[in-house]
């Protein structure tokens, strides 16, 4: 199967994970990291979601699940240890329109989640389509120390001096903002090849 990638703006949307095991509770912190507003539902839950700072950042639904909680959601997640259950989930998303993701793999849901890290410019995804997500997961460890090494300062000088080329009307001024723009990249390459 062939995936499309795409970044989204998530922040205040809802997002509906039904789970309360380990599994959930990595998909849960991902989405609150990225500012969404996280409706949990299962019966238990492990103690993490119940400690803070991730308890003020969430909704717990202890209750049965019931296809009633996706309404309004914009992505879904169905990660409980119960296949049929999250079939159902599956189902129940899809014919309310809604994006959703299944921990039982990518034949199920709609889409998947990638092994990421992030600091505050770059961000490092990695995925097997589904295939391999250990191999995700141990590239993710791998690249991430080598991104970690990378100054946040340079990151921030490239930023800065983009904005200045892309607003540039004078065409040999921007050749040179680009040319600057360009060393600076090597100097993040080079950083990154010496870890
Ligand atoms: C399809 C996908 C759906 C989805 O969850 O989105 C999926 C499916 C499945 N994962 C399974 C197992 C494991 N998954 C992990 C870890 C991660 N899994 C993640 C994503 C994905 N997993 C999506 C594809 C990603 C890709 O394309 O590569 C990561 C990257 C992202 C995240 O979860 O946030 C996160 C690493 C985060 C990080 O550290 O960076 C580990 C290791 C661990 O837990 O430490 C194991 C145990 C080892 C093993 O089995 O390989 C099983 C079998 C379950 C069973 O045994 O029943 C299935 C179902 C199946 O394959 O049938
Ligand atoms: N996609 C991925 O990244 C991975 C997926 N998995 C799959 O994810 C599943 C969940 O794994 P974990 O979170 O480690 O399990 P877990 O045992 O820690 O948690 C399971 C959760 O499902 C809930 N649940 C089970 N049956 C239910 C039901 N009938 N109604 C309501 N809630 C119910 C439980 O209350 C619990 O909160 C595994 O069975 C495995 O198939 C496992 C590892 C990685």
């Amino acid at each position: 199967m062939s995936f499309y990638n795409l970044s989204i703006d998530i922040r205040k949307q809802k997002c509906v994970v039904v789970g309360g095991g380990r599994v959930a509770l990595r998909k849960v912190r991902k989405l609150c990291e990225a500012d969404a507003h996280v409706v949990v539902n299962a019966l238990d839950y492990l103690p993490e979601f119940y400690e803070k700072p991730l308890a003020s950042q969430i909704s717990i639904e202890q209750s049965e699940y019931s296809k009633e909680l996706l309404k309004g959601a914009t992505l879904v997640f169905a990660a409980t240890s119960d296949f049929q259950l999250n079939q159902q989930v599956c189902a129940d998303a899809k014919e309310l329109g809604i994006l959703v993701n299944s921990v039982n793999g990518e034949e199920y849901g709609s889409f998947i989640i990638p092994a990421t890290y992030s600091n505050s410019i770059l961000t490092l995804a990695i995925t097997t389509d589904g295939q391999a997500p250990l191999l995700s997961k141990e590239l993710r460890k791998y690249f991430q120390e080598k991104i970690e090494n990378v100054s946040t300062e340079l990151l921030e000088e490239i930023v800065l001096l983009r904005k200045e080329m892309v607003s540039e009307d004078d065409e040999k001024e921007k050749q040179g903002l680009e040319e600057k723009l360009h060393k600076k990249i090597k100097q993040i390459i080079n950083q990154i090849e010496r870890v």
